[in-house]
């Protein structure tokens, strides 16, 4: 009762007519008050609902307080205390009270309700969220401390009723105990009134005081919950606080160990750089190192290459001087022993002699005697001889009577004939006889002048085909080049790519593109060279004999006009040199065949021809004859041992300057054509060429083609012989087949003279590349002079045609020399016309790219001299 009225405006008399209120607050067993909330009057949980919605602030603090808890009794709601008038059965104005009747619903919309709502509300929010919790709890606090002014504002909220029933002034109803409107006299009733106010006052102050211990209880309560929750806020700022230092302290270390980890990468990858930095110049010194060694053990390996290589020459030179020894010895054991058998046989002969004269001393006596018959015998003989002869004579004469008596007899016969047609002539028409004798032999006059005039005309034709083959054969070049690849043989793979571009035009077959091999740049890229090169004709792999000859056929025809023509094969060893030379319908055969039809053609137009054919090799810029005798070859040293006693041929090339001729000392020769009237002679095969009636056949030309044959015999057994040095002997030395073929047409006086040398040159084979010593480097370097010596005769030839006194290198090489008269243009002096066919043979294998290839660029250097010239000389 100590408290201010104002106070106690919180506590409302229409409080039980409020909704039941539902405990948001746990039940505070052993407290001081020894209740439990629930067991708080409606008042309490009134004033507690007034006090500003404290339930709504607890009740985050503890969730088991969030619902209402079930199976509690819904408290019954307070009947409101009578009013003394209502006692009295005074009828009270509802409308007036402020005191809703029983059952009525409380206006959800009331500010109080509506603040516990709100209280509510924020609770079930703070469930929800911490943080609102903890605003929810500060703001708790806050109310805490300003409860009294809390308090106050809360108890204005709900204050606008008036808890004293106060009667409307227009009422009419005096006895309403309404205080202040009873009659000032109604001192019972205004007693009553104040009574039952008293009582009122009374009741509502007993319900105060239990409201204000149930709010204190609460406010305890609140208070210790708001200590828990100070402390536990306290708590959790310093546990925040230390979580922030917390915080703070990991992203500081987080950091640090960014930036460590930052620095500890960068490091590791300078490191990684350095490393590899350090492993790349180690790679490089080991690669140079072992760039370095290989190179040592390159060079210890030519080394030893050479060392071997000398070895093996020296064990070679060694063997082969102790074969030569051998040989020697043998040689000389055998004219030992040939001495010997010469001295026995001489002993023999003599012991021979003896007894024959010892037989001619027994049998002088009978010698003697039957001497007489002898004389008498060859008297007799001599007599029948001399008759016998006397009796030719006879027979001769009679027979030389006869036949000048047959000649007189014909004679007299014609004379008879003659006369008998005269007596004819002179019994007839005598004029119209001698105008038909007189036609007659006009008639045999235009027959003869015809024959002779046809004869001109072939001859004026032959003249002009002559002409117009060297006008060809000048407008093509005086020196043409065919290149010629040879197929692939058996066993042999990998050929070179070579591609004939024009080879289906109409005047194809002069161009070809070789591809090199593939190799490989400094910076790793594949190269795929191709080189194009143009000669006069190109032939395939597939082109056999017989084409290359078609097309040589002009020139080989113009020797049969006088022309000097040279047909050099050129090539490395194995590019088929000798095969397109010499081998079936190769150009050797294939001329002579030629020449032979040729000649039997121009026989008919009065032209007689003889041909002759030489066989020369040139060795180490020295001339051997290979159809004599091997063993007198000027050989080397060493061979000379095996040759004694035979006398060494030495050959000597001369040149006339006016008639062009070029003739070489001691060199055999063979007639050809036409075939030779003694059979006895050379070819000893002749005897063989013989006709179905088994008598030779010295004139045919299978003659001409056994002698070629045994003339290649010859050469190849001569060469074999000498190959006892050097095994690739053929391939190391030039042989020239020279055909002369003189012509003569006695009807016009004309003459001719043209020589064809057929060339098998040796193999192109650098020096260099092939590393030849000793001999070898000899022979290799004998070849490659004579050959470059050609070449720089050509050249010389291309770059001074016209200039008649030009000088052109014959004489550098043995080759060259022999072939002066034949290399091309025409002769100043003698007027003598040449021609030059170069026949390059190339190797179709890749592996041999190189030597094709050098061959290649010496035929082009070839082909670009193309010189001018004259016509055949002719006498
Ligand atoms: N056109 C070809 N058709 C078939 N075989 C060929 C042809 N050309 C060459 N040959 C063969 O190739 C081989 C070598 O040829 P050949 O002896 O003619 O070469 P080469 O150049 O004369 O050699 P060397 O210089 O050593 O004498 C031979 O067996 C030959 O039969």
């Amino acid at each position: 009762m100590d408290r201010p009225p104002s106070q106690l405006e919180n506590v409302r008399p229409g409080a039980s007519a409020l909704p039941k209120p539902t405990s948001r607050l746990p039940a505070m067993a052993g407290s001081t008050t020894g209740r439990t909330l629930l067991e708080t009057s409606s008042s309490d949980l009134n004033a507690r609902t007034a006090g500003g919605g404290g339930g709504g602030v607890m009740g985050p603090l503890n969730g088991s307080i969030k619902h209402k808890i079930p199976g509690l009794p819904e408290p019954t709601p307070k009947v409101p205390r009578r009013t003394l008038a209502e006692r009295a059965g005074e009828p009270i104005n509802p409308s007036r009270s402020h005191i809703p009747p029983p059952g009525t619903r409380p206006n959800p919309n009331r500010s109080d309700s509506t603040t516990a709502q709100v209280g509510s509300r924020g609770a079930s929010n703070g469930l929800r969220h911490p943080s609102t919790a903890s605003t929810a709890n500060s703001t708790s606090t806050t109310r805490g401390s300003n409860r009294t002014t809390g308090a106050a504002r809360h108890a204005r909220i709900p204050s606008a009723p008036n808890p004293v029933p106060i009667p409307a002034e227009d009422e009419e109803e005096p006895e309403v105990g309404v205080m202040g409107k009873r009659k000032a006299w109604d001192t019972k009733g205004r007693l009553e009134d104040m009574e039952s106010l008293y009582a009122t006052l009374r009741t509502q102050f007993a319900s105060a005081a239990d409201s204000k211990t149930a709010l204190e209880e609460s406010l305890s309560l609140y208070k210790a919950r708001v200590q828990e929750l100070t402390q536990l806020n306290r708590d959790l700022a310093s546990s925040s606080k230390t979580a922030s230092s917390d915080l703070e302290r990991v992203r500081a270390d987080l950091h640090t160990t960014t930036t460590d980890l930052r620095n500890v990468k960068r490091d590791h990858e300078r490191d990684i750089q350095e490393v590899e930095r350090k492993h790349e110049r180690e790679l490089a010194d080991v690669g140079s190192k072992l760039e370095k060694e290989v190179q040592l053990l390159q060079r210890e390996r030519e080394k030893d290459d050479d060392r071997f290589k000398k070895e093996l020459e020296e064990a070679k030179a060694k063997w082969q001087k102790a074969k030569d020894d051998e040989t020697a010895d043998l040689t000389t054991q055998h004219w030992e022993e040939m001495e010997e058998a010469q001295q026995r046989h001489r002993q023999e002969a003599d012991a021979l002699r003896k007894e024959v004269a010892e037989l001619k001393n027994a049998g002088e006596s009978r010698a003697t005697e039957s001497a007489s018959e002898v004389q008498e015998l060859r008297s007799d003989i001599e007599s029948v001889r001399n008759q016998l002869e006397s009796a030719n004579t006879k027979i001769t004469s009679l027979r030389a009577r006869i036949s000048s008596e047959e000649t007189r007899n014909a004679s007299l016969e014609q004379e008879k004939a003659a006369l008998v047609s005269k007596a004819h002539f002179l019994e007839g028409n005598q004029e119209a006889q001698s105008l038909e004798y007189t036609t007659m032999s006009d008639k045999l006059q235009d027959a003869l002048s015809a024959r002779d005039g046809t004869l001109d005309t072939l001859r004026r034709e032959e003249m002009l085909r002559r002409k117009l083959n060297a006008t060809i054969l000048e407008l093509r070049g005086n020196i043409r080049v065919f290149v010629r690849t040879r197929p692939l043989l058996a066993g042999e793979d990998a050929p070179s790519r070579v591609d004939y571009p024009d080879k289906d035009s109409l005047d194809g077959g002069k161009e070809m593109v070789v591809h090199a091999p593939t190799t490989l740049s400094a910076t790793g890229k594949e190269r795929n060279e191709k080189h194009t090169y143009a000669f006069d004709r190109v032939f395939g792999p597939g082109s056999p004999n017989q084409h290359v000859f078609d097309d040589c056929r002009d020139l080989i025809q113009s020797v049969v006009d006088g022309y000097n023509v040279s047909i050099l094969s050129y090539g490395q060893t194995g590019s088929g040199k000798t095969f397109g030379m010499s081998g079936p319908d190769g150009i050797i055969p294939s001329s002579i065949e030629l020449l032979l039809a040729e000649m039997q053609r121009l026989r008919e137009k009065g032209w007689e021809y003889s041909v002759e054919a030489s066989f020369v090799e040139v060795y180490n810029e020295t001339l051997n004859d290979l159809l004599g005798d091997a063993k007198t070859w000027d050989q080397d040293e060493d061979l000379n041992a095996s040759v004694r006693g035979k006398k060494k041929e030495r050959h000597e090339i001369h040149h006339d300057p006016t008639t062009g001729k070029t003739t070489v000392t001691n060199l055999s020769s063979v007639t050809l054509w036409p075939p030779p009237k003694d059979e006895g002679h050379w070819p000893p095969a002749l005897a063989a060429a013989t006709n179905n009636n088994n008598s030779p056949t010295t004139d045919s030309p299978t003659y001409t083609h056994k002698a070629v044959t045994h003339l290649l015999e010859t050469a190849a057994k001569n060469r074999r012989v000498a190959a006892t040095k050097s095994n690739e002997r053929s391939s190391r030395s030039h042989s020239i087949f020279l055909l002369t073929l003189k012509g003569s047409c006695a009807a016009t006086n004309e003459h001719s003279e043209g020589v064809l040398n057929l060339v098998d040159l040796a193999g192109s084979e650098r020096l260099k590349q092939s590393g030849a010593e000793g001999s070898r480097a000899k022979e290799t370097a004998a070849i490659n002079k004579s050959l470059s010596s050609l070449g720089d005769v050509i050249a010389a030839l291309a770059s001074k045609k016209g200039e008649s006194e030009a000088h052109i290198p014959y004489r550098n090489s043995k080759l060259t020399y022999l072939l002066q008269s034949s290399l091309g243009g025409t002769a100043p002096a003698s007027g003598k016309s040449s021609r030059t066919l170069m026949l390059l043979h190339l190797s179709p294998l890749l592996a041999h790219w190189q030597e094709s290839r050098s061959s290649l660029v010496f035929g082009s250097k070839v082909a670009g001299a193309h010189i001018a010239g004259g016509v055949g000389k002719k006498k």
